[in-house]
Parts: structure tokens; C-alpha cells; sequence
């Protein structure tokens, strides 16, 4: 029940690099750098692709924390609400996500909105995938708690993510 971008809006190479472009105050840089390699790890575990990070430049996924307008035509607005936003695999802007600042952003603790939850859910839009309509998807289009440490990717979210497999 999942649905993806049209126009099989998908990156065309397996190998993609990202780059964490700034931080939030409220973990420290270890646990957010953490948080987004085992979000991306989510997603590698069911595809062929691999994330190699880089420290300068542009890199395919642009990951960074802004609040109300932060440079792209879909201003944040404020805390709760909106919680993040991602692009569909393309040049430029394609494949890059942000994080709306103005939320409370943890590493594992259900007070606040845990990171690596979020994070995996935008990633799946920067490759490729839309928003599903079963409440279980990770792809659902409203954040709910799940312990990180226990965390595995629904059914639906890997048929989305490769029809194939
Ligand atoms: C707590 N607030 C929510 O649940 C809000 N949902 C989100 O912020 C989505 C991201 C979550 C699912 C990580 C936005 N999205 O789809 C980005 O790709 C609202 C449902 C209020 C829009
Ligand atoms: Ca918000
Ligand atoms: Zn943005
Ligand atoms: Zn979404």
C-alpha cells in the first residue's frame, strides 16, 4: 500500500554520499551522527544501495537542521506540526533533508521526537519512496514512537522500496 514518487523518480547508481551540513543543540554531534547512519543503514539492509559520507562539498543527500524559512520554498513552522521534509531523488536539491529546528530531536528517549525514527522516514522519500497509507509503514505520514533499538522495517516499507525483492 505503499506509493512511490511518479515518474520512477529513483537515483540511478547505488552508491550515493550524504553529508551532515550542520547540528542540533539537543544531542550531541556523536548521537546525531549515529542516528542518521542507522537510518540509513535501514534502508540499506533491503537495497543495493551504500552511503558513503563526506565532510565538504555537495553531497547526493544534504542533511541539515533549519527552522521557519531555511532557504527552500517550504518554510518550517515552528515547533510540533511539520517535523522534517525530504526531496525525491534528483540533482541539486533532489535527495537532500531537513529537520525542523524548532522540534525537540532525541537519541532513543519517547519525550521529544527521536531522530533516527525520523530520519529514516525522510530517507525513504530521498530514495524515492511517497507515503503509505498503513499506520504500521514507516512511510506513514504521521511520526509515532518506536524503540530505536528494536526498530525493523515493516512489510510494506521494503515491498515499496523494492518490488523485487
Ligand atoms: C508530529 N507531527 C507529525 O506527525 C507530522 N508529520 C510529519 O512531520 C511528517 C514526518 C514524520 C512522519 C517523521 C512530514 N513528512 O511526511 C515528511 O516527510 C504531521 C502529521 C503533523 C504533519
Ligand atoms: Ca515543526
Ligand atoms: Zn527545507
Ligand atoms: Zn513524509
Amino acid at each position: 500500500r505503499f506509493s512511490t514518487f511518479g515518474g520512477n523518480l529513483k537515483w540511478e547508481k547505488n552508491s550515493l554520499t550524504y553529508r551532515i551540513v550542520n547540528y542540533t543543540p539537543d544531542m550531541s554531534a556523536t548521537e546525531v551522527d549515529n542516528s542518521i547512519e542507522k537510518a540509513l543503514q535501514v534502508w540499506a539492509k533491503v537495497t543495493p544501495l551504500r552511503f558513503t559520507r563526506i565532510y565538504s562539498g555537495t553531497a547526493d543527500i544534504m542533511i541539515s537542521f533549519g527552522r521557519r524559512n531555511h532557504g527552500d520554498f517550504y518554510p518550517f513552522d515552528g515547533p510540533d506540526g511539520t517535523l522534517a521534509h525530504a526531496f525525491a531523488p534528483a540533482a541539486g536539491i533532489g535527495g537532500d533533508a531537513h529537520f525542523d529546528d524548532d522540534e525537540t530531536f532525541t537519541f532513543r528517549s519517547n519525550s521529544g521526537y527521536v531522530l533516527f525514527m525520523v530520519a529514516a522516514h525522510e530517507f525513504g522519500h530521498s530514495l524515492g519512496l511517497s507515503h503509505s497509507d498503513d499506520p504500521g509503514a514507516l512511510m506513514y505520514p504521521v511520526y509515532s514512537y518506536r524503540n530505536p533499538e528494536t526498530f525493523t522495517l515493516p512489510r510494506d516499507d521494503i515491498n515499496g522500496m523494492c518490488p523485487l525483492c
